[in-house]
């Protein structure tokens, strides 16, 4: 086992943080864990260490608490994290803004840049500054690294980052398209194109995770994404709403007496397959809707139906389609999902075989489930954002 050049990647969620130590180079993960329901009383605590899990369920009150108890189990279970040959520590950060279009070596200027940028990913970016504060002063003598999720799209057209809002009140409070997930689209679309072996493609890339979003990319660059000044936007969630009419936020304060602290808890939290089918997690509203509940159903029914107006959408923005790949959770797991989103869509060139779609094996490789001979290579990408961002972390420093 490599004793040198590991990353500790660390990926602090609301209530949550995720982390790994691994190889960049070879891929090898030497450890891996999840702190789950921070804040929320009862704690889940997970750390996979080889061939070795421990689970723990203790009360944690936040990140920083979170990740002592994280520094702890390497400390008690292993890797020993200071033989562990660490060179650098990774961190997702969801929004970067204007200024980053890269990853960059964490100091105080940029832990405050983070820090300015929170109202526009108020989810996402103050725990993930609260894992990189208590994590440098835990780890205080190797680099920490932020790498971006809104990097990937730092160059969209200005066309498609541009909302029709208002130019002065747009420009005076930095209103634009960032995206989210991009670690995920750069590195799912660099996989399909060194699968297909071409640069130029055309693709497609739908992430499906608890979060989801879908990108367009050209040749490598992305043109347009789902996701809008915040993850909220775009795609149907397991608990955002995705694309709504703004005027329902109007009519909510004006007639239903929310506040703005309500309305975002409610389509942040409250919507998406958990607000329609009663809850977030894909694999039960599957099995529900089978029974015919009709919650469920109609839950799967909005899911899928805003797919593929975003497939229809993003060919038609490209001017064609030669890929389109399936990743994360969902995409990664569901046949459902993916027969669903793709029916009638011979069309635009989208070929499904049925049988290779139910038989994508779940060992970690890419393989290809359009029918032999369709015009766009339909493809399911298992999405590895941690390598990733180990990756990006080694190259800065
Ligand atoms: N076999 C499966 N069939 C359908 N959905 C699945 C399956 N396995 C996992 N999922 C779904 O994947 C989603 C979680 O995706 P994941 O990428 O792990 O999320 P995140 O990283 O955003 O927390 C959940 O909705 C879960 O139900
Ligand atoms: C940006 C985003 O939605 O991230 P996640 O899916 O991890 O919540
Ligand atoms: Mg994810």
């Amino acid at each position: 086992m490599s004793a040198a050049g590991t990353v500790l990647v660390i990926n602090s969620g609301s209530s949550s943080i995720k982390y790994q130590l691994l190889d960049p180079r070879s891929g090898v993960v030497l450890a891996a864990g999840l702190v789950e329901k921070i804040g929320e009383g009862e704690a889940q605590v997970k750390h996979t260490a080889g061939a070795e899990t421990t689970r723990q369920t203790r009360e944690i009150a936040d990140h920083e608490a979170g990740l002592r108890v994280v520094l702890e189990l390497f400390g008690q279970i292993g890797p020993d994290l200071s033989g562990a040959g660490i060179v650098a520590v990774g961190h997702r950060v969801v929004q970067g803004g204007r200024r980053y279009s890269a990853p960059v070596l964490i100091d105080q200027a940029v832990e405050q840049e983070i820090e300015r940028l929170s109202p526009v990913a108020p989810l996402h970016n103050p725990p993930n500054l609260a894992g990189i504060r208590v994590a440098r002063e835990l780890l205080p003598d190797v680099p920490h690294v932020a790498v971006f999720d809104t990097a990937f799209f730092h160059d969209l057209p200005t066309a498609a980052a541009t909302y029709a809002l208002n130019k002065e009140v747009a420009e005076a409070h930095r209103i634009r398209r960032y995206g989210a997930h991009g670690t995920s689209h750069q590195y799912v679309s660099e996989q399909v194109s060194a699968t297909l072996g071409r640069e130029d493609l055309r693709q497609i890339v739908l992430h499906l995770g608890n979060g989801c979003s879908a990108s367009a990319v050209v040749g490598g660059r992305a043109v347009d994404t789902s996701m809008g000044l915040t993850p909220l936007e775009g795609l149907v969630m397991g608990t955002r709403t995705g694309d709504i009419d703004p005027a329902v936020t109007f009519h909510l304060v004006r007639n239903a007496g929310l506040s703005m602290a309500e309305i975002d808890d409610l389509y942040n939290k409250q919507s998406g397959l958990k607000g329609l089918g009663g809850h977030n997690d894909m694999r039960v509203i599957e099995e529900l809707a089978e029974q015919g509940e009709p919650d469920a159903s109609l839950a799967l029914d909005v899911y899928v139906h805003r797919l593929r107006k975003y497939v229809g959408a993003y060919a038609a923005v490209m001017g064609g389609l030669d890929a389109l790949a399936f990743s994360a959770g969902v995409g990664e797991n569901s046949p459902i999902v993916r027969r669903r989103a793709l029916h009638g869509l011979e069309f635009l060139g989208v070929a499904l075989d049925e049988d290779r779609n139910e038989a994508v094996q779940r060992d970690g490789s890419i393989q290809v489930i359009s029918a032999e001979g369709s015009e766009v290579t339909v493809l399911v990408v298992p999405t590895n954002e941690e390598l990733s961002i180990a990756q990006q972390a080694l190259a800065v420093i």
